[in-house]
């Protein structure tokens, strides 16, 4: 089974993807991954359909955008003009199988990325993102789509980036009833809480997690809870299908937390957490919200530190069901987004690839 991938937004997340490809190159039993088009603001629109080089791509990226590596391959078209018109044109080639979008997330609108996952489905091509934007956005739309066009939309990495947690959903715990969950949901203001209790700059935290690849393009929605809050959405709608909307999450962030707050609560045994979570009560509503807690040291989310993120599911069968793993980070991620193409290949290809 071949795929030949779209990559829509060359950054840290889709460049840990090519590092992944290089790594597990001939070790994903009969599935064969090719780049054949990419696009990214600080280029332009690239494509080979026979497939683009992927030293030459990290080259790429390790120079400062620079695309003399590219030019060697006199297959490869390169238009350094990018617009939305010039993507969603690559997005429809006939060279294309997989559009794996990762550029920014938007919590308003969901867009550019929204257009981008909605052409790629319209020609037939499956999705695979982990941008939050389209799928706390527009997944009912997206996922009616998908279906109409027989492709398939995946966004393991949109929630806890590449620690399994949509899957899970949808095959273990299925003959479960899920009725809520709650979980540190952000890598970026968790790692902060963390440099905070050990004293460090608020400021200086952020930086260190901008640095490391785990905040957003723009920070705040990491610290005033924007993120988790499309988290929350994307979660419960895939474990209720409400229709859940981001305005029906209230939301705060941890930007009001002292260094002081964090101190005395340390000095008692708790810690302070930023809580995603939602429920859903008998009659089928669903309530939810994004807040800093205090946690007490018997709850299970109280000694998730760093960058990891968890989530506890409360189940009718099994009671509590905690998930733990990395939250954020470029190869993290990147992760997610080939566990979806393995999953994909499974679904379409009829067959079992042994990774
Ligand atoms: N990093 C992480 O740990 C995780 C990230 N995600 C999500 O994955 C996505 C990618 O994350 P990450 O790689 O870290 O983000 P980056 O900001 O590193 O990369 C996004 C890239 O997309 C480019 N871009 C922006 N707009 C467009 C456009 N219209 N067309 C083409 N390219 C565009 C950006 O260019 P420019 O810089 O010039 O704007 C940038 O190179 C985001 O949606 C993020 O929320 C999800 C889970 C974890
Ligand atoms: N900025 C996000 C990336 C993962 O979605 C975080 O820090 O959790």
């Amino acid at each position: 089974m071949a795929f030949r991938l779209a990559l829509i937004g060359f950054g840290g997340v889709n460049q840990g993807l090519v590092e992944l490809l290089k790594i597990k190159h001939g070790k994903l039993g009969g599935l064969d991954l090719s780049i054949t088009a990419l696009a990214d603001l600080r280029f332009g629109v690239v494509s080979n359909p026979k497939g683009l080089d992927l030293d030459a791509l990290l080259e790429t990226a390790a120079n400062g955008f620079s695309i003399d590596a590219l030019r060697k391959d006199p297959n490869t078209q390169i238009c350094e003009e990018i617009n939305l018109n010039s993507t969603l044109e690559l997005i429809a080639s006939d060279f294309v199988d997989v559009v794996v979008e990762a550029t920014f997330t938007d919590p308003h609108t969901g867009e550019p990325a929204l257009s981008h996952c909605h052409a790629a489905l319209k020609h037939g091509k499956h999705v695979v993102t982990t941008n939050k934007g389209p799928i706390a956005l527009a997944h009912s739309s997206l996922a009616r789509l998908a279906a109409e066009q027989c492709v398939q939309l995946k966004y393991e990495g949109a929630v806890m980036s590449g620690t399994p947690v949509i899957r899970q959903i949808d095959t273990t715990l299925r003959g479960c009833e899920v009725n809520g969950f709650a979980g540190i949901l952000n890598g970026t203001s968790n790692f902060v809480l963390d440099r905070l209790a050990q004293g460090q700059d608020f400021d200086a935290a952020v930086r260190e997690a901008q640095v490391l690849g785990y905040a957003e393009a723009n920070p705040a929605a990491d610290l005033e809870g924007a993120d988790v809050q499309l988290k929350v959405v994307i979660l419960a709608n895939t474990l209720w299908n409400t229709g859940l909307t981001r305005a029906d999450v209230p939301c705060r962030g941890i930007s009001l937390l002292t260094s002081q707050d964090i101190r005395t609560a340390q000095s008692v045994g708790r810690n302070w957490k930023l809580i995603g979570s939602a429920t859903r009560h008998a009659d089928g509503s669903v309530s939810a919200s994004v807040e800093p807690r205090e946690l007490s040291a018997d709850h299970p989310l109280h000694s998730i530190s760093g960058v990891t993120n968890a989530v506890t599911f409360d189940t009718d069968v099994l009671g509590n069901v905690t998930i733990s793993g990395p939250g954020a980070g470029r190869r993290e991620t990147a992760f997610a987004i080939l566990s979806d193409l393995i999953e994909l290949a499974e679904q379409t290809g009829k067959y079992e690839v042994r990774a």
